[in-house]
């Protein structure tokens, strides 16, 4: 398989926008594939919403091949609370990233390729991109058995999901993205895709579970190379453009003017939790009371990430009802976050009276609170 790579491709002849100048770009050839050089997951989505926001696509149909570090890719109208272990995310420092296009979560690292289909809002065709995928697989192991479904996932040997899809559509263009998982790590898929917390209600989208696998466990001699590189002399042949594979960094904003506050944008706590669809939490802890447990209930209501309402039920006997109230008043407005759960806390506790017992029920009680955020 012949893929020739180039860094340079020029965007200025390509976009309906004015951007400045940057190396060749052949304004006859009718399409372009892509590859980021780069493996943060906030660069390539920004990078995905720029050429959708600012390239011409009539007859120029782009690919953008790009993999992730570690990191959960949730749709966007999806809770992260709902979808993933948040506690076992910040421990080994996974990035949790919101894209522009719904549908559920998907875990990333080097072992999983996304492919960014961007054509016009008319020529945007899900099946006929993941066709491609499946000619290109069958160019390099012809034995392997994938065919797309009607959710537009890919399956290998009609059950283990090998590829899931999303997209956007604008009024002008559109992008089909999917993921390949070549040799993604599964234990930390399924093991990060798993959350914790019972007793969300939202309308978020939730994700549906599928038995996983990876392409290298049925042909070990594969690899994300490879794969990549057969998809684009397939898309280079469908396409009849040309088979160049041009290595573009997102992260240049000489080339992709505006990029950087896009970066930006996706990383904020804004855009990742601020932009969770409302939801509840109902919780029970239990907490030691002598020789016995008490258990405690709590109920919080969350929007745009900030805590509305928060009501904790607790014995009197061991929380005094106005410490409960003092308690319930300070979270409201505050986000639904341990960081800054732990900053209410101490702060609190600096205001409230000199009391060890109430101070440690108070620590044991914001502890379990952290534990659901
Ligand atoms: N990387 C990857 N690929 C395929 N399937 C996965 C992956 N990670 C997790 N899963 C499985 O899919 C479900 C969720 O399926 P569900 O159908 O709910 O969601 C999707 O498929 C979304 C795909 C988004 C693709 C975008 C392309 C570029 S940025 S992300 C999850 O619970 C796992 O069982």
């Amino acid at each position: 398989m012949l893929v020739r790579f180039s860094t340079k491709p020029c965007f200025r002849l390509l976009c309906r926008h004015k951007v400045p100048a940057a190396g060749f770009w052949s304004p006859a050839t009718p399409g372009l594939i892509l590859q980021s050089t780069s493996n943060d997951v906030y660069q390539n989505l920004a990078l995905e919403d720029w050429i959708h926001d600012h390239v011409h696509l009539d007859g120029k149909p782009v690919l953008f091949l790009w993999r992730n570090s570690p990191c959960v890719v949730m749709g966007r109208h999806q809770n992260p609370w709902q979808e993933c272990n948040l506690r076992l995310m910040r421990q080994e420092a996974i990035k949790l990233a919101r894209r522009r296009s719904g549908g559920g979560a998907v875990y990333h690292d080097m072992g999983n390729i996304n492919l960014t289909f961007f054509t016009t809002k008319t020529k945007y065709d899900r099946m006929e991109n993941l066709r491609l995928i499946v000619r290109a697989l069958n160019a390099v192991q012809p034995h392997l058995d994938v065919q797309p479904t009607k959710r537009f996932d890919l399956l290998l040997d009609g059950q283990f999901k090998i590829s899931g899809t999303a997209s956007k559509i604008g009024r002008i263009a559109a992008y089909h993205h999917c993921t390949l998982l070549c040799n993604t790590d599964r234990a930390a898929l399924s093991s990060l895709l798993k959350s914790p917390l019972q007793g969300i209600k939202s309308n978020a989208t939730p994700s549906i579970p599928s038995v996983v696998k990876n392409l290298l466990e049925k042909d070990p001699s594969l690899t994300c190379e490879t794969l990549m590189s057969a998809i684009a002399a397939e898309y280079a042949a469908y396409h009849h453009t040309d088979n160049h594979i041009n290595l573009i960094n997102p992260a240049d904003e000489t080339q992709f003017p505006g990029i950087n506050s896009r970066v930006k944008e996706l990383q904020g706590w804004e855009w990742v939790y601020g932009r969770t669809p409302k939801f509840s939490v109902n919780a029970t802890f239990h907490v030691p009371c002598e020789q016995a447990r008490l258990e405690i209930q709590v109920s919080i209501d969350v929007k745009n990430g900030l805590i509305e309402t928060f009501d904790i039920k607790a014995p009197g006997h061991w929380l005094p009802p106005e410490i409960g109230n003092t308690l319930n008043s300070s979270f409201i407005g505050s986000k639904f976050c341990p960081t800054e759960t732990t900053l209410l806390t101490n702060m609190l506790l600096r205001t409230c009276p000199d009391d060890q017992r109430l101070h440690s029920k108070w620590k044991i009680l914001c502890e379990k609170i952290r534990g659901i955020m």
